[in-house]
């Protein structure tokens, strides 16, 4: 079924911004800078989570200053829906991670599923160390593992559905210049 542009449009209109395009830059930049202090000499594959990740990944990955491979993998467990359901691998990862050290990077840490399931996937491909960087990480005690913490956070946010900056709603404003949550949700 073909979406409803009209209510695509007045989410965008209802919407609370969290923060604005530069707040989310200025994060970005922050991120990179601490990536860039430990990560300089270890030889990353860093891995894009699409569909979330991808514009983080972008603003991201120019930023950073050493040598390192990029990959992409696809897991959702949203599907379009502002709730999540069981993790769905599209893509896995086809490049090699035995003896490597690998970035993840996505675009919200929520209730943790999808990054736990990452993580352990990488570790069980032989990957020696997983580190994860996370745009934003959703403030509730619903994690998958109370101790699960991505190694960088761009901003914190409240628990709410939130969208732009590479997240969506119901496919849609992945591409809008801010995080803003849905007016209700
Ligand atoms: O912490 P969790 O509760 O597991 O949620 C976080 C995940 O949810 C979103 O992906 P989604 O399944 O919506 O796929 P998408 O990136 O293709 O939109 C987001 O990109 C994260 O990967
Ligand atoms: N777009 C979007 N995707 C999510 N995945 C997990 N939480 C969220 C959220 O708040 N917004």
């Amino acid at each position: 079924m073909s979406a409803d542009l009209a209510h695509i449009r007045q989410i965008m209109a209802e919407a609370d911004c969290l923060y604005t395009d530069a707040q989310v830059e200025a994060a970005i930049d922050q991120v990179a800078e601490a990536i860039n202090g430990e990560l300089a000499e270890s030889n990353p594959v860093v891995f894009c989570v699409m569909n979330g990740g991808l514009i983080f990944a972008g603003k991201l990955l120019p930023k950073l200053g050493f040598p390192l491979e990029l990959s992409y993998l696809h897991a959702t467990r949203y599907r379009s829906e502002t709730t999540g359901g069981e993790l769905f691998w599209k893509a896995k990862p086809e490049i090699s991670f035995i003896d490597r050290e690998v970035l993840i990077i996505d675009d919200i840490l929520d209730e943790g599923h999808t990054l736990s399931a990452i993580i352990e996937f990488c570790k069980h491909a032989g990957a020696t160390k997983v580190h994860t960087a996370v745009l934003i990480d959703k403030q509730h005690d619903r994690k998958a593992r109370p101790d699960l913490k991505a190694n960088y956070v761009g901003l914190p946010c409240e628990d709410r559905f939130i969208f732009g900056y590479g997240m969506d709603y119901k496919g849609y404003w992945r591409n809008a210049a801010g995080i803003f949550a849905v007016k209700g949700l």
